[in-house]
């Protein structure tokens, strides 16, 4: 097949061919934000080339190509004649995916999707939200990192291991979109509640990317997915011939303190002070030490710690409505004292500070945690890692989570350990009898690792449970009604909460932020929903959920005077939904 050079530009555009092979219909993105409209014409241009088009995910529509697009890049006889608009595509695609009975083959088939067309696999994604994110994000994609040594077919993101070190900038210069506003990285250390997966974590920037484009508008070719590679201490992994990363043991201290400096200051050095670095499933050790040190002078956001906190703040905060009272009025316990418990804890703690004026010290007096040790107290301040030490309160030694629930009387239990089945049936049953509608969140991912089921909370608790969990749970019915978990998952905030940072230009992330996006989430939860006993809006609005969020992100970052883009636009909404990549196909011709 022949390839001929048919430009259109104006403007006098480059070619982001980049020389890592060429082809196909580009167009250019010079805009942080620019809408579809703006998109379509003075900005595309095309090089006519058939294989390589249809070969090209980002451009190729496959049966879509219409008569004349055929005619003008040299599809004639590469496509079967019949001509599929878009819808008819998606209904075809979907029904194959139903026919697959194991998750893992309807993950691989998604991936597949977007490996061949781009637009397709969000359209898809976008329009059945509530039926694929369990496919390309939790639960699934656990089990795809655990398995992703053989299902691997293409890289989709970028590999930076011990062996790049010195050239790391290099490396980010392979990557052949140059203009990146969000990078997810993790160095596979604690996936999910999965443990260490090393290099295999791939699956976890690459499903959170996709979320960030799918639920948050963000545009594809700006998004980043990154594992850095220092090894891994799963034995399992070490002795598989097929594990696709670095066969050693994980470096510590200094080397990788070193290549995470390295990292850092590379990415800042080739995409420039706005770009969103989401630290995703660091191990504890490393995750606030990063977090610490980089949030004064990067982007940086922890999902983990951050994101999840902000959902689970949103959560509570809907759920005044159902249990009454205010925030101030709750005892809260926490079964893991790590990224997530500790994250949590201290944002529900300054929004208490914040709506009654107490400082955040007094506050926090209110949030127990509970270890592998047993509940967090001050006899144990001396051996406690620091991340926990604000958190140890004067209280007598208590060891098991039963105990510390019937010491500690709380009115809302959250599981953040990623040690599933914790909650059992006395804990459950101690947390109804104690509250008249216990709260009680179940946060660990994937499914295995839930802190008890949505069928066990309702029936341990006899109906009284408002329940929600990190990982999706069907509806239970119990005693003839019908009672419909929440998912407290970070899904909710990360893509919203990144595109705020995006429009507003913002350079760095700050405490004010989470919680303006925590209230915008609980401010979508509709009179419906809580009907429902609902604490979070369903997961089919969210684009405009995200907008809403993305919004009060953006406010704050311009009342704080952090953000770069100037003037502020006056309706953030209005500009937030207006600067959504949408998955439309585009014309050719
Ligand atoms: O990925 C998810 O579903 C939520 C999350 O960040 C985690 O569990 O680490
Ligand atoms: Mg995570």
């Amino acid at each position: 097949m022949s390839s001929a050079s048919l430009k259109e530009m104006r403007n006098g555009g480059e070619d982001y061919s980049n020389g890592h092979g060429g082809g196909g219909v580009r167009d250019l993105y010079g805009e942080d934000c620019a809408t579809e409209d703006q998109l379509i014409t003075p900005w595309t241009f095309s090089v006519a080339s058939g294989c390589s088009l249809l070969r090209d995910p980002r451009y190729n529509k496959g049966l879509a190509f219409t008569e004349g697009e055929r005619d003008a890049h040299y599809l004639r006889g590469l496509l079967p004649p019949a001509i599929f608009n878009q819808e008819l595509q998606e209904k075809r695609l979907m029904h194959n995916l139903r026919q697959y009975e194991v998750p893992l083959h309807r993950y691989m088939a998604m991936m597949d999707l977007q490996e061949r067309n781009e637009r397709l696999f969000y359209k898809l994604l976008i329009n059945n939200v509530e039926e694929l994110l369990p496919v390309v994000y939790t639960p699934t994609v656990g089990e795809a990192c655990q398995k992703y040594g053989s299902i691997f077919r293409r890289p989709q993101g970028l590999y930076i291991s011990l062996k790049e070190k010195g050239k790391i900038l290099e490396v980010l210069k392979n990557w052949p979109e140059k203009s990146i506003q969000v990078i997810v990285v993790t160095d596979g250390e604690r996936i999910l509640g999965l443990g260490d997966l090393g290099c295999q974590g791939m699956g976890i920037p690459v499903g959170k990317l996709s979320l960030y484009t799918a639920l948050g508008g963000v545009r594809p070719s700006s998004c980043l997915p990154i594992t850095i590679d220092v090894g891994t201490n799963n034995e399992k992994l070490l002795n598989d011939e097929f594990y696709i990363g670095l066969k050693q043991k994980r470096a510590t201290g200094q080397e990788y303190a070193e290549l995470l400096e390295e990292f850092m200051h590379a990415v800042k050095q080739n995409y420039g002070e706005k770009v969103l670095i989401q630290f995703e499933d660091f191990a504890n050790h490393n995750a606030f030490d990063l977090l610490e040190k980089y949030s004064s002078s990067h982007l940086v956001f922890n999902d983990d710690i951050q994101g999840t906190a902000s959902v689970v703040l949103a959560g509570l905060l809907a759920s005044l409505k159902l249990v009454g009272g205010t925030l101030v009025d709750h005892t809260f316990l926490f079964l893991g004292a790590g990224e997530a418990g500790t994250g949590i804890a201290e944002l529900i703690a300054l929004e208490i500070s914040k709506q009654t004026k107490a400082p955040v010290e007094e506050t926090r007096k209110k949030i127990w945690l509970v270890d592998s040790k047993g509940l967090i107290v001050s006899s144990r301040l001396e051996s406690l890692q620091q991340f926990k030490k604000p958190w140890a309160h004067e209280h007598e030694p208590v060891k098991s989570l039963l105990d510390a629930v019937k010491a500690i009387k709380p009115t809302v239990l959250i599981g953040s350990s990623g040690a599933g089945k914790t909650f059992t049936k006395e804990v459950v049953e101690t947390m109804a009898s104690l509250n008249e509608k216990p709260l009680i969140l179940a946060l660990s991912n994937p499914t295995s690792q839930s802190e008890c089921t949505a069928e066990e909370a309702y029936t341990w608790s006899k109906g009284k449970a408002i329940f929600a969990s990190g990982s999706p749970f069907d509806p239970v019915e119990y005693e003839g009604k019908l009672f419909v978990p929440g998912q407290a998952n970070n899904a909710y905030i990360f893509p919203g909460f990144g595109l705020g940072l995006i429009i507003s230009g913002a350079i760095r992330v700050r405490d004010e932020m989470l919680l303006a996006a925590s209230e915008a989430l609980a401010a979508q939860v509709s009179q419906e929903n809580y009907d429902k006993g609902l604490i979070y809006p369903p997961f089919s609005n969210i684009r405009k959920i995200s907008a809403h969020i993305a919004a009060k992100v953006a406010a704050k970052a311009y009342d704080l005077g952090l953000a770069s883009h100037l003037p502020r636009p006056k309706d953030l909404v209005k500009y937030a939904e207006s600067c959504m990549y949408s998955p439309g196909y585009r014309s050719y011709r």
